[in-house]
């Protein structure tokens, strides 16, 4: 599958080392970004060839990934208008809306079909990301399996029932890693306090947080269950989750999520009035 990413930054470079790490031919890879900088960077660390805007070449691919900020999808796209022939169409970014990347691309005021939003994380640098994925009714099975392919590259995918699921993606698992590495910023501040030098701390907050999750992940009982198995009566760890019911910490989280989905839906609403 030959694929151009439109926006070679952060999560481009993530899924494409991800992509490149599981198989991926970089061959098959081209990003066409606006920054010299980027290109030499992606060229150099992943021999993919790159591109300052859209040539015959980087138009010829099955499908073309739009990583670029949402801000900066229309400018970017305009470049794309009325010049597609069929490729799949890709969207990574947070809040926009199928209906206005198709009218962005289409041409004479036919909106262009065939195309998938989706939601994937930093975590797919090391093969470890998860995407949410919703396809326009217009994309086919090909087109469907086809993302999917892509985005399991480097990691799980899970199908949202229609586009205002993949608003809940972003504020999860999109935005999701922050908040863990919020969280293991916080441990390692705590384990600092105890006089444990940076390196020491780190590793204590990292491998706690890895080996948790880990363990989550391979057993069959929910987390709330492990978090009662380290919970003696009367011990440490409630005097701790006693101090952190009364700061309102889950609640504050799940506010914090919802913030975020309230932000990709408005950031769509304002964004695709242009
Ligand atoms: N960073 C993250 O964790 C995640 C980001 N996303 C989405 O991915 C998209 C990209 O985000 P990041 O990679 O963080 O941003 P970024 O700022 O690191 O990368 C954007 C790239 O697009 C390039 N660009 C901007 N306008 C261009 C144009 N007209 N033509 C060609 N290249 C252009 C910039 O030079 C830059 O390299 C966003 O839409 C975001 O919502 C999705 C999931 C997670
Ligand atoms: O913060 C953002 O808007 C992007 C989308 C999900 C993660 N980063």
């Amino acid at each position: 599958m030959k694929i151009t990413f439109l926006g070679g930054g952060n999560m481009a470079a993530a899924l494409i080392g991800g992509m490149v790490e599981r198989g991926f031919a970089a061959a098959g890879l081209q990003v066409v970004d606006l920054g010299a900088e980027t290109r030499q960077r992606l060229a150099a660390r992943f021999g993919v060839r790159t591109v300052e805007s859209f040539d015959d070449a980087a138009l010829a691919c099955d499908a073309i990934v739009l990583a670029v900020k949402p801000q900066q999808m229309r400018a970017a796209l305009a470049q794309l208008a009325g010049r597609l022939s069929g490729q799949l169409v890709i969207s990574i970014a947070a809040g926009l809306r199928i209906a206005d990347i198709a009218r962005w691309l289409g041409a004479g005021g036919a909106p262009y079909a065939r195309i998938v939003r989706c939601m994937p994380n930093t975590p797919a640098l090391i093969g470890a990301g998860v995407t949410g994925l919703y396809a326009d009714p217009s994309v086919d099975a090909a087109g469907r399996e086809a993302a999917a392919r892509i985005l399991s590259a480097v990691g799980s995918v899970v199908w949202g029932a229609d586009e205002a699921a993949i608003d809940g993606v972003t504020a999860v698992s999109g935005s999701g890693p922050a908040y863990v590495f919020h969280f293991i910023e916080a441990l390692e501040a705590a384990g600092r306090s105890f006089g444990f030098d940076e390196q020491t701390a780190r590793r204590l907050a990292l491998d706690t947080v890895t080996g948790a999750a880990r363990l989550a992940a391979a057993s069959d009982e929910p987390p709330g269950v492990l978090r009662e198995r380290v919970t003696s009566k009367g011990g440490t760890t409630e005097a701790a989750l006693a101090s952190l019911a009364a700061a309102g910490w889950h609640d504050a989280l799940v506010a914090a999520v919802q913030a975020a989905a309230a932000r990709g839906r408005e950031l769509g609403e304002q964004l695709g009035k242009d």
